[in-house]
């Protein structure tokens, strides 16, 4: 069996004629953060959607620990959806003590939890208030309170840093964090790629309903394009040109940018650099998260 919690497995799903998911598929495992990443309309809502049970698939299965989800089982997932789901009018710890309750919770638990939440989450002044009168970003830290108060044994949560400020994305990193280091897998989509890159161990990119790129973020951006920056200050324009496999992409003030086709001899460039005068620097370029979106999108609009 394997050690995830949370597997998608060949998941499709059509809206008529809109194919919104082909075999999407992937997995969460316990103490992992999984980030969910594609352009507007990937389908990563229909997912997550999904696989909380709000939507049928036509086809595939979420299994949890190994098994087929069922009603019982979905009780142990916190999930944050994208329309949000709080009632406007009802008074912040109000809410959060219903909401746990409906997962299984005693009264005293709930009311324990959702003290705990909101003064974790800086909502301390707010808990009498009703929801529909704090800022978006404040209704924000109420709905991923809702997402944790029941003591869920996974996280899905649709865009949470979305309209965050950077106080607030500090802190809701920091108590995802906790949760993940607790065991707690934890699924979120986001389109902040700096944040996905910089919080996530494994990271999806969704295209058109598909899962194309699924790794660590080492993994991904290993698998990117081989490029080489060599500073070499006294090196004239063209040096490398003659190099079979290589290609200049940039050279600015003795520095220059080359990519290397697969099987090509990085060390013959190395020396055909030294040929050129010193070299202080010859360094491996790996694309951020954000390059390997946009070739994975551009890719999508050439075919
Ligand atoms: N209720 C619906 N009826 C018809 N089509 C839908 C419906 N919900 C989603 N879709 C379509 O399914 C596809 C996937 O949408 P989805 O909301 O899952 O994408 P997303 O990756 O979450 O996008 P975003 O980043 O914009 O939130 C899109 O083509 C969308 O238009």
């Amino acid at each position: 069996m394997s050690d995830a919690v949370l597997e998608i497995d060949r998941v499709s799903k059509s809206y008529g004629s809109v194919v919104a998911l082909q075999d999407m598929s992937f997995s969460v495992r316990a103490g992992e953060m999984f980030g969910f990443v594609g352009s507007n309309g990937a389908g990563k809502t229909t997912t997550m959607r999904i696989a909380l049970g709000v939507l049928s698939a036509d086809s595939g299965e979420i299994r949890w620990n190994g098994e087929p989800i069922t009603f019982e089982t979905r009780r142990h997932i916190g999930y944050m959806p994208e329309e949000r789901g709080l009632y406007p009018k009802m008074k912040v710890t109000e809410q959060l003590v219903y909401l746990s309750e409906l997962h299984g919770m005693t009264a005293a638990a709930a009311r324990k939890a959702a003290d705990e939440w909101t003064e974790r989450l800086g909502l301390t002044a707010r808990r009498n208030e009703e929801v529909q009168k704090l800022s978006l970003g404040n209704q924000q830290r109420v709905q991923l309170a809702a997402a944790l108060a029941h003591d869920p044994e996974v996280l899905v949560l649709d865009e949470p840093f979305s309209g965050l400020d950077p106080v607030a994305v500090d802190v809701m990193s920091q108590v995802l964090r906790d949760k993940c280091d607790s065991g707690v897998p934890v699924v979120f989509s986001s389109h902040q790629l700096d944040l996905v890159e910089r919080l996530c161990d494994r990271v999806g990119i969704v295209r058109s309903g598909r899962m194309v790129a699924n790794g660590t973020v080492e993994e991904l951006r290993a698998s990117g394009a081989n490029r080489i920056e060599v500073h070499a200050p006294l090196a004239n324009y063209g040096w490398a040109d003659e190099l079979p496999g290589v290609t200049m992409i940039s050279h600015l003030d003795g520095r220059t940018v080359l990519e290397l086709a697969d099987g090509t001899d990085d060390q013959a460039v190395l020396r055909a650099a030294l040929d050129t005068g010193p070299v202080h620097e010859f360094t491996r370029l790996r694309p951020t998260l954000t390059e390997l979106f946009r070739n994975v999108v551009t890719e999508e609009r050439a075919a």
